[in-house]
């Protein structure tokens, strides 16, 4: 059983995947981890050196791969823009389960401003910089996170720090 966690940047896919695959005792990958590996580069050399459509392909590469493995137990943490590219929704929903983690784009604006020097998207001066982005980019992207098996309201949801 695959387990996907999908949802906007900053909503806790990576805490709330390795946290859910420790307690239940099964494998977790983060797919932005895979992509570091596969192109030997952090994410925002990725896209400083090679652009983001080079980086959708990786992600689309490594999504592949995981699908492609043996049957397996695991949980994925999928980058917040995995589902929207190409095919990848449809794949991910055919493969496992998917699980959108609901967080307020107030939330995740407060834990992303200053904080986003990882995410190359997403680096705003401020919290309502940050907020107006995350807004335009949820509008464009709920169409594909709506369509999870189970969505998960991260609201009350702590992760060790
Ligand atoms: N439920 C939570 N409560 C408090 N902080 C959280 C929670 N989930 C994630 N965080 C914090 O928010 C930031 C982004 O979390 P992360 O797991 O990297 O999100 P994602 O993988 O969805 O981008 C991290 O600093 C993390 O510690
Ligand atoms: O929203 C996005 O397009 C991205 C989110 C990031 O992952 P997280 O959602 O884990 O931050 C990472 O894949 C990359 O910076 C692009
Ligand atoms: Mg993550």
């Amino acid at each position: 059983m695959l387990i996907f966690l999908i949802g906007m940047p900053g909503s806790g896919k990576s805490s709330v995947g390795k946290q859910l695959a420790s307690e239940w005792q099964i494998p977790f990958v983060d797919m932005d981890e895979l992509i570091e590996q596969k192109a030997q580069k952090s994410i925002p050399t990725i896209f400083e050196q090679d652009g983001e459509a080079h980086f959708r392909r990786l992600e689309q590469a490594v999504l592949h791969e995981i699908i492609a493995q043996p049957p397996t137990t695991q949980v994925i943490a999928t980058g917040g823009g995995a589902p929207c590219f190409f095919d990848n929704m449809d794949r991910i929903n055919r493969a496992g389960t998917s699980v959108f983690i609901d967080t307020p784009l107030y939330t995740i604006a407060q834990r992303m401003t200053n904080k986003s020097q990882d995410r190359p998207l997403y680096q705003q001066a401020d919290y309502d910089a940050m907020y107006q982005k995350l807004v335009h980019t949820f509008g464009q992207r709920k169409q594909f996170y709506w369509q999870a098996n189970i969505f998960l309201s991260a609201t009350e949801l702590s992760v060790p720090s």
